[in-house]
């Protein structure tokens, strides 16, 4: 999409502060670069924040210093600035210098990259809502100086707000609509969350149906560029989804927009279409990048649980990456991430070498909702017509012909369970209570 909400590119200055320990820049530096710019320099400040500028006043004076020795495009500042600090730094840097903050740069690698309605909707009304107490700012000025027309962009702005909330609640209330359609065809959505570049495309591609890691980074560009893989920030801006056989049972695998470190609340609610596919799937994977130091590891999921607010099915925490850790590595993040609420169980994974996939994939089988069905069945033509319906609605566990009679157990969700009983019955047929596995 391109609502002026796009970022121009070129190059930067990258400016951080933190108050106990030298900043790592690491992750400024990368989202810098996925919004396309290319980094020429940093300044990095140990100390307390500063209300005028976020840094030291001559920290700021050094970055503006900086900006205009290398003619840069942007100076990127790694955190949050309040109109206020906003006004500050365009007074000191030079006129045609951008000035990007950690969010601003965050919703414009959003906007660049929006594929969907859900998501061009979700990055709009984020930019909207981080716009308008700016606005309300700048207004408030220009009302003290009698330019009083400025007042109408404010409640245009909070008018576009409200439509922007009902169009995403119809889209998401379509897309609740069709994943309650594709559950009684038997296909059992679930979804995968994690932050960004935790390895979720990967383990799609490992997943899926139609889908194979092998395929990816072999530079042939034979598949279309669905949740592409990249070792980049912010690959994924929309919501893939794939169909794929786990433990017989056909599930369709979404995967979503990745979580950054620091996004405000807000910001990150913003994206409740994306929340809503995890929250509504029957079995969500939380995927978190294992190689990261365990508090990250642990802060990471503990961000994302909070923004799942009663999740339908069972949260599996997936621990991808293995293959960079050794097993001592591997047991104190088993360790860190253990008494986290509402997790239902760890697995660890490499998505990229196929460790662990098998036993994932048994898990989700296991936490899918099910109930087993055992029928006995008068051989014959209707008999296979309905066998093939079971094949196609969910996994037919056993069928055994003993002379006029087919055995049968089928395995499905509750509510399909329920028309094949009915199925059974119409043909005849007798069924045994299910015995609640599966
Ligand atoms: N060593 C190792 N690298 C992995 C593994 N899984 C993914 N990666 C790498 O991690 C990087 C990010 O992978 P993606 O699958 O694009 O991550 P993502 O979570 O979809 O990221 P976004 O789309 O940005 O949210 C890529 O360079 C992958 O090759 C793994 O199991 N082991
Ligand atoms: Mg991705």
């Amino acid at each position: 999409m391109n609502s002026g909400h796009s970022l121009q590119g070129g190059t930067a200055v990258v400016a951080a502060r933190r108050t106990d320990d030298e900043p790592d820049t690491t992750e400024i530096r990368r989202l810098t670069a996925a919004a396309g710019y290319e980094v020429v320099a940093e300044r990095t400040q140990r100390r307390a924040r500063d209300a005028g500028y976020g840094l030291g006043q001559g920290k700021a004076e050094a970055v503006a210093e900086t900006a205009a020795d290398h003619d840069v495009d942007a100076v990127v500042y790694d955190g949050a600035l309040s109109p206020g600090q906003y006004a500050n730094w365009a007074a000191l840097l030079p006129p045609d210098v951008e000035l990007l903050d950690r969010y601003r740069l965050v919703l414009g690698i959003f906007a660049e990259g929006a594929a969907d309605r859900a998501a061009q909707l979700q990055v709009e009304l984020a930019t909207l809502e981080y716009r308008l107490p700016r606005l309300r700012q700048v207004t408030e000025e220009s009302l003290l100086n009698q330019a009083t027309e400025k007042g109408s962009v404010v409640l245009d702005v909070e008018d576009r707000i409200d439509r922007l909330h009902n169009e995403l609640q119809a889209v998401s209330d379509r897309a609740e609509r069709r994943r309650t359609e594709r559950r009684e065809q038997g296909f059992d959505p679930v979804a995968i969350a994690g932050y960004t570049n935790a390895g979720k495309s990967t383990l799609l591609h490992r997943l899926a149906d139609d889908l194979s890691v092998e395929s990816l980074g072999t530079g042939h560009a034979d598949l279309d560029d669905t949740a592409a893989v990249e070792d980049r920030l912010f690959e994924t801006l929309e919501t893939t989804t794939r169909r794929a056989t786990v433990g017989g049972r056909r599930v369709l695998l979404t995967d979503t927009v990745g979580l950054v470190d620091a996004l405000p609340h807000d910001l990150v609610a913003s994206f409740s279409a994306t929340l809503d596919a995890v929250a509504d799937a029957d079995v969500g994977l939380l995927v978190v990048d294992a190689s990261d130091p365990v508090e990250a590891v642990r802060e990471k999921l503990r961000v994302s649980l909070g923004e799942l607010d009663d999740p339908r099915g069972e949260l599996l925490v997936v621990l991808n990456k293995r293959d960079l850790l050794d097993d001592g590595a591997l047991d104190e993040c088993r360790e860190a991430v253990a008494d986290l609420d509402r997790v239902d169980d760890v697995l660890a994974v490499s998505a990229v070498e196929g460790t662990g996939v098998d036993a994932l994939c048994d898990r989700v089988h296991e936490a899918l909702p099910g109930e087993t069905l055992r029928a006995n069945l008068p051989n014959g033509g209707d008999t296979e017509a309905f066998l093939a319906w079971a094949h196609d609605h969910g996994t037919v566990v056993g069928r055994e012909y003993d002379g006029e009679t087919v055995h049968f157990t089928f395995e499905a969700r509750p509510a399909l369970v329920e028309r094949a009983r009915a199925r059974v019955d119409d043909l005849g047929g007798t069924t045994e209570t299910p015995d609640g596995d599966g």
